[in-house]
C-alpha cells in the first residue's frame, strides 16, 4: 500500500470518530436497546439468518460457477439508483417488475439470457457507454439509469485489471486473500480505484468502502461463509454505508438528525459528494450498526446462546435493509440524502 494510502482510517475507525464529532446526526442509546431486542428475537424466528442473501430469485445460487463474477460486476454497479424527481429505475423480468438495486440484477440477468457475456471481463473492459446503456435498458416509463458514462467507465477499469492481474476472474482475488476478509477489502481497495470510497473529515482520511464491503459481504452471503465464502475475519466488514439503511435507522430512532439537516433532506436537495452532513450520516450509520451488533452479542450472551447464532454488521445491514423494501410506503416521510456519486 503507498505511504499516502496508509493513512487512511478504516471504515470501523472512521464511523467511530465521525459519531464522536458528528453535529447534525446522533446515535441515540435508547433506540440502539430497543432495536437490539427486536433483532434478538429476529434471529429466533430465522426472519434475520445468513440464508437472506441466496433466498432472492435474482441473486445466484452458489453452484453456479459464474456466481462470484456476478456478484463482482453487480457490485462494481450497485450504487446511485435514484433519480431527482424520485421516480423508479425500473425493470421488468420474467413476468416481474423491480427496482433500483434490484432491477440493475434484473437487466444483468436479462442480458445473459440473451447470450451476452456479462460476467467475462473480456467483454466488459471494451464496453461503451452506449452498450451500457442497452444492457442497463430500464423499461418504457422508467426513470433514466443515471451515471451511465461512469457506469461503463468503472467496467472498463475493473475488466481491464482482472484480466491482466488476474487471469480474468474475481475468483483469483478471492484466492490470493487467503481467506481474510481484511486483506480481500485492501486488494479491491488497491488495485480497483473505482471501489476507493474515501473522504476528508476535518484533518483525518476517513473511509466507508461501501462497494468494497458489500462485494465481500455478497460473497461470503452467496457461499454462506462456506468454501469460496469463507472468511475467519468476517467480522471486520462493517455496515455498507449507502442511502437506504439510514432511513430505518432513523425510524427505528436509533438515528436522529438536527433539524436543519432534516429540512435540507426534506427538500429533497442534492447535497455535495464529501460534505460534513453526507460524512455525517454515513459515518453514524456504521457506528450505529456496529453498536447494534455488539447489543445483540451481549444480549446473546446474557441468555448464554452465543453460539446458536451468526451475528454481524452484514446480517444487520440486510435486514435493515430489506426491511426499507417491505415497508418502502410506511418509511417513504423520511428523506435519505441524495449525492451522485458512484460509491453507493
Ligand atoms: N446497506 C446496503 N445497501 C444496499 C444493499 C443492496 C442489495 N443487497 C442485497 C444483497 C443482499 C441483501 O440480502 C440484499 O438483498 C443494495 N444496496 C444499496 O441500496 C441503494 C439502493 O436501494 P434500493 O433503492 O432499495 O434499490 C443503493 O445505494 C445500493 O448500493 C444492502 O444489502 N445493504
Amino acid at each position: 500500500m503507498n505511504p499516502s494510502r496508509s493513512k487512511i482510517l478504516s471504515p470501523r475507525k472512521s464511523a467511530e470518530l465521525i459519531a464522536s464529532e458528528s453535529k447534525h446526526v446522533t446515535i441515540l442509546e435508547s433506540g440502539v436497546q430497543k432495536l437490539a431486542q427486536k433483532i434478538y428475537e429476529k434471529l429466533q424466528d430465522k426472519t434475520i439468518s445468513i440464508e437472506m442473501f441466496s433466498q432472492h430469485e435474482l441473486h445466484p445460487p452458489s453452484s453456479d460457477p459464474s456466481a462470484v463474477d456476478w456478484i463482482f460486476v453487480v457490485d462494481t454497479l450497485n450504487f446511485c439508483f435514484w433519480s431527482p424527481d424520485g421516480a423508479h429505475y425500473t425493470v421488468s423480468y420474467k413476468g416481474k417488475k423491480y427496482t433500483g438495486y434490484f432491477a440493475l440484477c434484473a437487466a444483468l440477468n436479462r442480458a445473459k439470457d440473451a447470450g451476452k457475456a456479462v460476467t467475462d471481463p473480456k467483454f466488459y473492459s471494451q464496453i461503451t457507454s452506449k452498450e451500457v446503456k442497452e444492457l442497463l435498458q430500464g423499461d418504457d416509463g422508467s426513470a433514466p439509469l443515471p451515471l451511465i458514462d461512469e457506469r461503463a467507465e468503472c467496467l472498463r477499469q475493473v475488466g481491464a485489471c482482472l484480466l491482466e492481474k488476474y487471469e480474468g476472474s474475481f475468483i483469483n482475488c478471492l484466492k490470493a486473500s487467503h481467506g481474510s476478509a481484511e486483506s480481500l477489502l485492501n486488494l479491491i481497495v488497491n488495485e480497483f480505484p473505482c471501489f476507493r470510497d474515501e473522504a476528508i473529515f476535518k484533518e483525518f482520511q476517513v473511509s466507508f468502502y461501501k462497494r468494497a464491503q458489500i462485494l465481500v459481504g455478497d460473497i461470503w452471503a452467496c457461499f454462506k461463509g462456506k468454501d469460496l465464502g469463507f472468511f475467519s475475519d468476517i467480522d471486520q466488514i462493517t455496515m455498507f454505508a449507502d442511502y437506504r439503511v439510514p432511513q430505518v435507522l432513523v425510524h427505528f430512532e436509533v438515528m436522529q438528525y438536527s433539524p436543519a439537516l432534516l429540512n435540507v433532506l426534506e427538500t429533497g436537495g442534492i447535497m455535495e459528494s464529501g460534505c460534513q452532513e453526507e460524512i455525517e450520516i454515513r459515518g453514524c450509520s456504521i457506528h450505529a450498526v456496529e453498536l447494534l451488533s455488539s447489543s445483540v452479542k451481549a444480549i446473546l450472551s446474557k441468555a448464554n446462546r452465543t453460539d446458536q447464532f451468526i451475528v454481524n454488521s452484514i446480517i444487520i445491514d440486510h435486514f435493515l435493509w430489506d426491511f426499507r423494501r417491505q415497508y418502502a410506503q410506511e418509511l417513504s416521510s423520511i428523506p435519505f440524502h441524495k449525492v451522485v456519486s458512484i460509491y453507493y
